[in-house]
């Protein structure tokens, strides 16, 4: 948190959007923010869009749905925001009926606002305060364009954003109203590195007021560095579920860098029964199959040597959240 930029907010706004989540305190579980159980969907009687999905987003936390193109996330998202019915399957949010309990929901629950959703004649900050001003206790404006870099477009009319100005603009939309609950979708596609610093940012800062966020994203690193539980969804299913630290568990590779085109036989045949060497890209070599342990990295490096090669940064290489997707929903384009 970058200190010079909180009082702003902290004072009257983000961190008294409500008191610690209980469901940050340890060893309290409380209701879920959004409970979602076996969504089922086919729009128009077409082909399935949601096949039984199911999923828990918590207080206090942010949980990230990710999936390959048209895997049924903002139809799940809608679905909560109450713009969409199910066809069969429940929702929770905040305790409540998406549908049936729209107008006490709407002041407790933040959306992104695309284009639609904002007079599109007036200034982004304009449009900002307009919005905050349907709420009871919005946030400080001023503070919330600030830290979202908004002012040096504050007068551009919505119109004329450009596209990640826009959706910098429509996160602090769904910010502005102090909600307990906020979706946002994709907030960081097309942003530019500092913008998406400083959402994320901002999306800590309401997730430690204890608020519920629930993005959906295709940035790995996105979810890798903001999410506390990624749900991975495909076909109109979760495939997994876990924080990015459990899903990327698991037996770690081995891999070092050198010349292009080595040996890859041979040296999987010096290696322990079941080892696979494979060169990943030219001269990204990467052993697996087997478990990596000092005796493996010793008999590479000795294989090296003896085979005149000059091996970089042999050693053990964790399984990124790209990778476990990859594995997850294929390769195949959507
Ligand atoms: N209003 C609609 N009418 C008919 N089909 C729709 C409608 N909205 C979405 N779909 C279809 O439902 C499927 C899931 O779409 P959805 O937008 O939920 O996926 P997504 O996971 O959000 O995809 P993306 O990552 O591309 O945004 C797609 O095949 C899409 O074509």
């Amino acid at each position: 948190m970058v200190p010079g930029l909180l009082p702003g907010l902290v004072d009257s706004t983000l961190v008294a959007i409500g008191s610690p989540s209980p469901a940050a305190l340890p060893g309290v579980r409380t209701d879920a923010a959004v409970e979602v159980t076996d969504l089922r969907k086919a729009y128009g009687g077409g082909p399935t869009v949601l096949d039984g999905l199911s999923f828990r987003a918590e207080r206090g936390r942010v949980t990230a749905l990710l999936g390959p193109n048209g895997a049924g996330k903002t139809t799940t998202v809608g679905i909560c925001e109450g713009l969409r019915r199910p066809d069969s399957g429940t929702v929770r949010v905040l305790g409540l009926d998406p549908v049936a309990d729209a107008a006490r929901l709407r002041p407790r629950v933040g959306v992104m606002l695309q284009d639609g959703g904002l007079p599109s004649g007036v200034g982004a900050l304009e449009a900002l305060r307009h919005l905050a001003g349907l709420h009871t206790h919005p946030l400080n404006v001023d503070a919330l364009a600030e830290r979202l870099g908004l002012t040096s477009f504050a007068r551009t009319r919505v119109r004329r954003l450009s596209g990640g100005q826009r959706q910098r603009l429509a996160t602090a939309c769904a910010l502005v109203g102090r909600p307990e609950l906020v979706f946002l979708d994709e907030p960081s596609a097309g942003l530019d590195p500092q913008a998406r610093l400083a959402v994320w940012d901002v999306v800590r800062e309401v997730r430690a007021a204890g608020v519920a966020v629930v993005l959906t994203t295709h940035l790995m690193e996105e979810a890798e560095r903001l999410a506390d539980e990624v749900v991975v969804v495909d076909h109109g299913r979760v495939v997994a579920t876990g924080s990015p630290d459990a899903l990327t568990r698991g037996p770690a590779s081995l891999t070092f860098r050198s010349r292009p085109a080595l040996d890859t036989r041979s040296l999987a045949r010096a290696l322990p029964v079941g080892a696979e060497v494979a060169e990943a890209e030219p001269g990204r070599y990467l052993v697996s199959g087997i478990e990596v342990d000092p005796r493996v990295v010793a008999t590479v490096t000795n294989w090296c040597a003896s085979h005149d090669v000059l091996a970089e940064g042999v050693g053990p290489v964790r399984r990124t959240l790209e990778d476990v997707f990859l594995d997850l929903t294929g390769r195949t384009l959507r």
